[in-house]
C-alpha cells in the first residue's frame, strides 16, 4: 500500500469536499471518507479527507472524534495532518477550532502551527489578522447573526486566543509578501516570544502559494481550504487533469436543496426562471403528517426522464423564521432534512445518477441516507464545490454527487453543474 502524503480532518461534510477540491486541483488524488473509516485505506491516493460533523458539538466530543480521525490517518502513514474548518472561522466562544487544534498539536508533539481561513477564490481574505467576507469585515457579513456560531469579532488573533491555552500570534501580510523564507524567519521569532499558533494573513492565491513552502515541515496545518493550494507542490506534485478524473457520468439528473442561504435562494430562482422543473417542499405539510417525500417522488418520476428536476425546501429568512416559530428550530430542521434525504434516496432508486445537494446539514443527511462511506473527488463546478463519485447502498449503485455549501456557487449553479459533467 502506498503511503498517504496528507491526512485531513474536516469539521463538516461540505467543508471536506471543499478542501478535497482544492487538493485535487493542485494535483493530489483524493478520497473523502464519511466519518472515520472502520477499515484500512484501500485506494491509491495521495490524500484522504475524513469528514466529521464536529463544528458545533461539545469541545470534548469534537476533540475525541478528531483524535480518532488522527489515529486512523497516522495508521495509513500520513506524513502531514491538515485540520480544515470554515472560511468564516465558524466557532462558538469555546471552540471548536482552538481546542481541536491544541489537542492535535499535543498528540503530534507539534510545537508550532498556523491558522488561517483565507480562501480568496470565495472572497475570504485575512489582513492584519482581520477576516473579511467579500467587501466587509466578518462581523458585518451576516455571520454576526448565524444561529449556531455568531461571529461578532473579526480579529482572529483575539477569537482564537479566547479558545486556546497556548499563545496566539500573527504573521502579517508584509511578511507573507516577502515569501517563504521570511515566513520561516517570523515563525522562529514568534516561537522565541512563546507563541505557538499564528494567524496568517493572505489576500490572494499568490499569498497562499508563497506560504506553502514554509509549511513543508509542519506536522500540523490548520486552515480553511485555501492553504491547500500551496501544499501538493511540497510533495513534488503539480496540477494535472488526471487527479480529477471520474468515471463517465450517465443516468438521470436531479437537485435537492435544503439550504436557505441567500446564494441558494438565488440559485433556486435562477433554475426556475430558466424554465426548470421545480417542486417546493412545505415543512408545515410534513409536520401535519402528509407523506411529502412520496408526493415529491410521484411528481418527479415522469419529469426526470426528460430533464433535471429540483426539489427544494429553500425559503427566505422570513418564511424560515415563521416555520421555526411554529415547529421549533431543531425540529423543523430535522424534519426537513429527513424528508429531503428520503427524496434523494428515492430519486436514486428511480434512476438518478447525477445528484446535486445544497446545504451542509442537508448534505450530511443525504449522504447518510444513501449509505455513502467514501467519495472520490472530481472536477470543480464552482470554487469550493466539486463533483464526486461514490457507491451508495441502493443496490450498491454508484452516483455522481455534488455537495454544495450554502454560501457557495454562482446563481446558475444548478444548471452549470450538469454541463460540467457533460
Ligand atoms: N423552509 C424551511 N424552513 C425551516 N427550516 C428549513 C427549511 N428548509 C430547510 N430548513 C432547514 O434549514 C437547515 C439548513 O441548513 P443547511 O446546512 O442544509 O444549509 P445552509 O446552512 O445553507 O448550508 P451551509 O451549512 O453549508 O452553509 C437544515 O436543517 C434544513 O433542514
Ligand atoms: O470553508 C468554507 O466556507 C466551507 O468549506 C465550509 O466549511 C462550509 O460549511
Amino acid at each position: 500500500m502506498a503511503k498517504l502524503l496528507l491526512g485531513c480532518i474536516a469539521d463538516d461534510f461540505t467543508g471536506a469536499t471543499d478542501l478535497a477540491n482544492n487538493l485535487v486541483r493542485a494535483g493530489m488524488r483524493v478520497v473523502q471518507a464519511i466519518g472515520v473509516p472502520a477499515t484500512p485505506l484501500d485506494a491509491e491516493v495521495d490524500a484522504v479527507v475524513v469528514a466529521l460533523k464536529s463544528r458545533t458539538i461539545a469541545p470534548a466530543e469534537a476533540i475525541a472524534q478528531s483524535l480518532e480521525a488522527l489515529r486512523w490517518l497516522q495508521a495509513q502513514g500520513a506524513q502531514q495532518i491538515y485540520f480544515k474548518y470554515c472560511s468564516t472561522f465558524d466557532s462558538t466562544p469555546q471552540g471548536n477550532i482552538g481546542p481541536v487544534t491544541e489537542a492535535l498539536m499535543e498528540a503530534l508533539k507539534c510545537g508550532f502551527t498556523i491558522a488561517t481561513p483565507a480562501f480568496p477564490d470565495n472572497k475570504r481574505t485575512v489582513f492584519k489578522g482581520y477576516l473579511f467576507a467579500g467587501e466587509v469585515l466578518l462581523n458585518e457579513s451576516g455571520m454576526q447573526n448565524h444561529p449556531l456560531t455568531p461571529m461578532t469579532d473579526p480579529n482572529l488573533v483575539r477569537v482564537l486566543q479566547a479558545q486556546c491555552t497556548r499563545k496566539v500570534g500573527l504573521i502579517d501580510h508584509a511578511v507573507v509578501a516577502r515569501g517563504a523564507a521570511a515566513v520561516t524567519e517570523r515563525i522562529e521569532q514568534l516561537q522565541g516570544e512563546g507563541v505557538s499558533i499564528a494567524i496568517v494573513d493572505a489576500v490572494s492565491n499568490d499569498d497562499l502559494l508563497r506560504l506553502g513552502p514554509a509549511l513543508a515541515k509542519m506536522p500540523l496545518v490548520t486552515a480553511g481550504s485555501g492553504v491547500a493550494i500551496g501544499l501538493p507542490a511540497n510533495f513534488g506534485l503539480a496540477p494535472s487533469s488526471q487527479a480529477s478524473a471520474l468515471p463517465t457520468a450517465g443516468g438521470l439528473r436531479a437537485v435537492v436543496s435544503g439550504s436557505c442561504s441567500l446564494a441558494t435562494n438565488r440559485q433556486v430562482l435562477d433554475f426556475i426562471q430558466r424554465g426548470g422543473a421545480a417542486l417546493a417542499v412545505d415543512p408545515l405539510r410534513i409536520a401535519a403528517g402528509v407523506d411529502v417525500a412520496a408526493e415529491a417522488l410521484a411528481w418527479a418520476a415522469p419529469l426526470v426522464q426528460k430533464q433535471p428536476v429540483l426539489v427544494y425546501s429553500t425559503a427566505e429568512a422570513g418564511a424560515v423564521k415563521s416555520v421555526q416559530g411554529k415547529l421549533g428550530v431543531e425540529e423543523a430542521g430535522a424534519m426537513v432534512e429527513r424528508t429531503i434525504a428520503a427524496i434523494a434516496r428515492g430519486l436514486v432508486e428511480r434512476g438518478v445518477r447525477q445528484l446535486v445537494v445544497a446545504g451542509g446539514e442537508t448534505s450530511g443527511a443525504c449522504v447518510q441516507a444513501l449509505g455513502i462511506a467514501q467519495m472520490q473527488i472530481g472536477p470543480q463546478i464552482d470554487p469550493g464545490v466539486p463533483w464526486c463519485h461514490a457507491r451508495t447502498d441502493v443496490e450498491g449503485l454508484p452516483v455522481h454527487i455534488a455537495l454544495k455549501s450554502g454560501n457557495f456557487g454562482g446563481d446558475d449553479f444548478f444548471t452549470k453543474a450538469f454541463t460540467v459533467l457533460g
